[in-house]
């Protein structure tokens, strides 16, 4: 027996016909976006639904507990430069605004994410994922922290469209999300073989690198730079991206996990950071700086975290991320709150300084949460303090281009509601070429072989999530 489709055709037809008049209306298109909610919740694993297509969003968040796979585009919005925040904020509200909602009141969803820095000028495209991208799913699962799961479907009305092509098409929408529902589940990642690594930069140059930053912050030019190095990975074989992904969702519960498909790229990672996060007028974001490693003792361990908290060095890099934290929430906010000491946050295979801070958001109309974003972005626990000169010092010394590493990426709705975590602890893979990237915090007292050794246990997982390395089981 054929399963009942998922949405009405009738309801489906009514907003086809009322985008279409808006369209006509303004001259411009309108975007048409129809819920249904799934009362069996699917399996939302994030390797359920991965389309072969040419765009997909994955995203499972431990903060809001929110899963969402989505695929396709219905319209992309993209910024260059560094307005790229607030370019795309400012034609997500010219659509979001405009945009015809039936079926359920959930609406379209934003996804997509942010280059760390802007490319420059004329570089055009880089590494295939531009400065700035989000765009409006074609088909969202979306499974909400209480476990209720809707389906929406959008599709742009131009104001030559035929009403009855929209409806059919997003019908057919629904119906293939419906059977692509049918999970590929527990897959491990299948070993490769690196048949080239290029390290950006090679340990002796990265050492210097980081000396020259220490002896930079010595002589007083800026207090913190954050250091990042990358190894480029060309494999025997494809990596199997959906196998990373199920890897690195059962890997650590603890992370957000991601992957945003642009083309032949997809960016993929898990994280422990995230910049903002916003639920009605309540914003949150994170001081998450100053690491150590695991131990399978749990006496060894408690002392790494005891060392941690304990360590002038660790707990000064932190506080220059609260600090600016705190800053930027009182600028923006009020009620703030902030943690008064920092807690060690243990993640399977590392351990962090963290400290949470939330506050109220004051006139939530002037500065949608791209605004914000863009002006949080980057904190000191990715590019330094003060910023202007540890960007400038970055901008000449590191040689590596971060492309979306260490940046704003994840979702936001016609509320302003969202989430963008900071990309690291992740990998942006082209067939069976890869790029992994890690950073660390760069204080006065630093030491190269040690930021080296902290920037290789990041690694650690996203290369074993792409099967170049087995991670022990017993061992953290
Ligand atoms: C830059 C990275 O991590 C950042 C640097 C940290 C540190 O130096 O202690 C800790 C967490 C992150 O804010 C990375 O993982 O690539």
């Amino acid at each position: 027996m054929p399963a009942e489709p998922l949405l009405d055709r009738a309801e489906v037809m009514r907003a086809c016909a009322q985008a279409l008049s808006r369209a006509r209306g303004s001259g411009h298109d309108v975007l048409v976006s129809i819920g249904a909610r799934t009362c069996a919740a699917p399996a939302l694993n994030a390797t359920s639904c991965v389309p072969s297509g040419e765009r997909s969003f994955l995203w499972r968040s431990p903060w809001s507990r929110r899963r969402i796979v989505a695929s396709g585009s219905a319209i992309d919005l993209t910024g260059r430069g560094d307005g790229r925040f607030d370019s795309v904020q400012g034609k997500w509200r010219a659509l979001a605004g405009q945009a015809v909602v039936a079926g359920t009141d959930r609406g379209p969803l934003l996804v997509g994410g942010f280059a760390f820095r802007p490319s420059p000028r004329d570089a055009g495209e880089r590494q295939g994922l531009p400065d700035g991208l989000m765009w409006v799913p074609q088909v969202v699962f979306l499974t909400a922290g209480d476990g209720a799961t809707e389906t929406v479907v959008s599709s742009l009305v131009t104001p030559r469209s035929s009403p009855a092509d929209v409806a059919d098409a997003l019908m057919a929408l629904a119906g293939d999300a419906r059977k692509n529902l049918a999970a590929r589940t527990g897959c491990v990642p299948p070993a490769r073989r690196a048949i080239e690594t290029v390290d950006l930069p090679v340990q002796g140059d990265w050492n210097d690198l980081v000396k020259k930053a220490a002896e930079a912050i010595e002589a007083g030019a800026f207090e913190k730079v954050v250091l990042a190095r990358a190894e480029e990975i060309r494999a025997d074989e494809d990596f199997d991206v959906p196998a990373a992904l199920s890897l690195l969702e059962q890997e650590d519960p603890g992370t957000a996990v991601f992957g945003a498909q642009v083309g032949r790229s997809w960016f993929i990672g898990a994280t422990p950071e995230y910049l903002l996060t916003a639920n009605g007028p309540r914003v949150e974001t994170l001081a998450l700086a100053g690491s150590a490693r695991r131990d399978s003792s749990p006496l060894r361990d408690r002392a790494l975290a005891r060392e941690l908290m304990s360590s002038v060095k660790e707990r000064h890099e932190h506080r220059l991320v609260a600090d600016a934290l705190t800053a930027f929430l009182d600028e923006h906010c009020r009620d703030v709150h902030g943690e008064a000491e920092p807690q060690v946050a243990k993640f399977a295979r590392i351990q962090h300084l963290r400290t949470r801070l939330r506050g109220t958001r004051r006139g939530r109309d002037t500065k949608g949460l791209l605004g914000l974003v863009a002006a949080l972005h980057p904190t000191p626990a990715l590019g330094g303090h003060p910023r202007p000169a540890a960007l400038d010092w970055l901008d000449t010394h590191e040689k590596l281009d971060r492309g979306w590493y260490a940046a704003p990426l994840g979702w936001t709705d016609r509320e302003d509601d969202g989430e963008f975590a900071v990309t690291i602890r992740s990998a942006l893979v082209q067939g069976d070429r890869a790029t992994l990237y890690a950073g660390c915090g760069v204080v006065a007292g630093s030491v190269p072989d040690n930021e080296y050794r902290e920037t290789a246990l990041k690694l650690r997982v996203m290369r074993a999530a792409l099967g170049l390395d087995r991670l022990d089981r017993s061992q953290p």
